[in-house]
């Protein structure tokens, strides 16, 4: 594939500090137009705050980060760009149905005013193409873990951005929803699409993935082109949790 000339995401040599303490110790990585990158690699690496600092949630130190080509920094056009964060186990009491808040995505994309009818439209496709359309009106408090999962990742859908980054989407995640996952993001990827996620294990979204880049300590150790084609067995997922001895246990407490 022709390769554009500018990155849609270019970190080079990013550091980033979290409660005084440096955890993105010099990141270099970068997805054109088109692609799907994975990024792997053990609890506590340094894969959410990468994916965070890249949506500009977690303040650069060093280094340099743009987004098409913009420093992260000065970066404005957020409705380019769907975020599904790491999903939070707390369901949260949320009352707002599952219309409602793929509907709040669409929003970010109208800059607040009301949703045309074009609008609507894209907002049922992204609900869809999840597999909810049975569900659009229940309040997402009902859903179970994994279909709080689709609905966020409908939500970050629905604006149809050009950049999609997602957190960990396959998180407590059945096999059903997954597969649901991998169809709709090829489906984004034919429209031109570009893709950063987090990953514990490629699953059924193998196929799709570019390149794996795995973390280690707040570094890149090692990227690998199409690791789909690789043996079975060989593909670049951490064999086990190494967290670092000065590192504490990590969570799973949501999106902060
Ligand atoms: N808010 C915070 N304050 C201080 N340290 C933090 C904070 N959030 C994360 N860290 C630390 O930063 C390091 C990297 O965390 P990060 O969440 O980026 O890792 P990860 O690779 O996404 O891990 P996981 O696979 O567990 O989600 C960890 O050592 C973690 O303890």
């Amino acid at each position: 594939m022709e390769r554009e000339a500018e990155p849609v995401i270019a970190l080079d040599g990013v550091t980033a500090e979290l409660g005084g303490r440096p955890v993105l110790r010099g990141v270099r990585l970068s997805l054109h137009r088109g692609e799907v990158v994975a990024l792997l690699g053990a609890n506590g690496s340094g894969k959410s705050t990468t994916v965070r600092a890249v949506v500009g949630q977690v303040p650069v130190t060093g280094g340099a980060l743009t987004l098409f080509g913009t420093p992260v920094r000065k970066f404005t056009d957020w409705a380019r760009v769907g975020y599904v964060p790491q999903r939070s186990t707390a369901a949260g009491g949320v009352p707002a149905t599952v219309r409602e808040v793929v509907a709040a995505g669409r929003l970010a994309r109208r800059r607040l005013r009301p949703l045309r009818r074009a609008d609507r439209a894209a907002v049922d496709r992204a609900i869809e193409r999840v597999g909810l359309a049975e569900l659009a009106r229940e309040p997402v408090d009902a859903l179970s873990g994994g279909q709080h999962q689709r609905v966020l990742i409908a939500r970050a859908l629905a604006a149809e951005p050009e950049l999609l980054v997602m957190d960990e989407p396959l998180a407590g995640v059945d096999l059903a929803s997954q597969e649901v996952l991998a169809a709709t993001l090829r489906t984004a990827v034919d429209s031109g699409a570009s893709v950063l996620l987090v990953l514990h294990e490629l699953g059924p979204l193998a196929p799709l993935i570019d390149r794996a880049v795995v973390l280690g300590h707040g570094r890149v150790e090692r990227t690998v082109e199409h690791p789909a084609g690789l043996p079975e067995g060989s593909h670049p997922c951490h064999p086990a949790d190494e967290l670092e001895p000065s590192a504490e246990p990590t969570l799973q407490t949501g999106i902060f």
